[in-house]
């Protein structure tokens, strides 16, 4: 058959030549719908299904680095001496939890300074990772409360707590290291020592009044949002009371007994494998200094003076320290 025989049966509508023109159109088309709905879809984050969200956006940041920046969902708020870095540094070895190293101090001295500020000092964290921080002085600071609620009212709390009377020993001798003149601590926490009339005024004795400071939290938060934790037990029992803290947190408990080894040199536990080292570490030389000798006198004054506040503190968290 010529070309001109076969163009003429073509355009003459052949019924066999039809139907391989429709067969070769349908090819055409799908080929083309297949095409164009693949480079859309390359392209473009296809809509989620009704009911469903969208896929949430890959956590990169601007600079190519894994993560993002969140502001924290817990807060270590206090107390200050209470053994708060010894609890942060035990939370970081669980590969679910990132902490900003130093003290912010946002909710306390630099709140003016707004959220995006807090934000920015944050570590990135990645999908299904907690971003934490410490600041022990929030705990007795009158207005941390209520920005920490305007931040999140969620947020969770926790408040590691000691035996006020070594508490304000601990804290006195952190100042008479910076202060080597300071006069004696019995000198600095009565009024008039032959009365035995305590000084409150005295930050290292006023801190120690917990169920004040708690009085103020509670005015924005339930109790259920705060997690006490002993920081003599913190001492005695690390993997014990990690456990409560993992727990609290809604965290597997991943740090157990086998990440701690009690140094006897230090008279402290300490990290077999802390967060980035495969070595064992202590905390610093400013954790776990020698305390000075107080007169008996002056101790049993100070345990008077604190007993009711104490037994407070135990009826408004339902726990009993033991600290008389
Ligand atoms: N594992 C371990 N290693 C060393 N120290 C430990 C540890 N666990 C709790 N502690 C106690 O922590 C006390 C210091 O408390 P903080 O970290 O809250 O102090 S601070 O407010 O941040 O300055 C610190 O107080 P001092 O003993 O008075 O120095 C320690 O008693």
């Amino acid at each position: 058959m010529g070309w001109g025989k076969w163009r003429s049966r073509v355009s003459c509508g052949h019924p066999t030549a039809r139907s391989v023109l429709l067969a070769m159109l349908l090819i055409l088309t799908s080929l083309f719908y297949c095409l164009s709905g693949y480079s859309e879809s390359a392209g473009r984050r296809a809509p989620a299904p009704p009911g469903l969200p969208a896929t949430p956006p890959p956590r990169l940041s601007g600079d190519g680095s894994f993560g993002a920046r969140e502001l924290p969902q817990a807060i270590i708020i206090g107390v200050k001496k209470g053994g708060t870095r010894a609890l942060l540094e035990f939370l970081r070895v669980h590969p679910d939890v990132r902490a900003a190293g130093a003290e912010t101090h946002f909710f306390d001295r630099f709140y003016e300074r707004g959220l995006d500020w807090y934000r920015s000092l944050m570590p990135r964290t990645l999908e299904g990772q907690i971003t934490m921080e410490k600041t022990p002085s929030y705990f007795v600071t009158r207005e941390a409360p209520r920005h920490v609620y305007a931040m999140n009212r969620l947020t969770k709390l926790i408040v590691v707590v000691r035996d006020p009377v070594t508490r304000a020993i601990s804290d006195y001798t952190q100042t008479r290291t910076k202060s080597p003149g300071l006069p004696s601590f019995q000198n600095l926490a009565f009024k008039n020592i032959t009365t035995g009339l305590i000084d409150t005024s005295w930050s290292a004795v006023h801190i120690g009044i917990y169920a004040k400071h708690l009085d103020n939290w509670l005015r924005y938060f339930p109790l259920s949002r705060f997690l006490f934790v002993s920081g003599e037990r913190l001492v005695a029992d690390p993997a014990g009371e990690m456990g409560r803290v993992q727990d609290f947190l809604g965290l597997k408990r991943v740090v157990t007994d086998k990440h701690f080894y009690f140094n006897q040199t230090k008279g402290f536990p300490c990290l077999k494998k802390p967060e980035g080292s495969s070595r064992p570490r202590c905390l610093g030389k400013s954790k776990g200094r020698t305390h000075p000798r107080i007169p008996p006198d002056a101790l049993l004054r100070l345990r008077e003076f604190y007993r009711p506040f104490n037994l407070k503190f135990y009826q408004m968290t339902g726990l009993n320290f033991g600290w008389d």
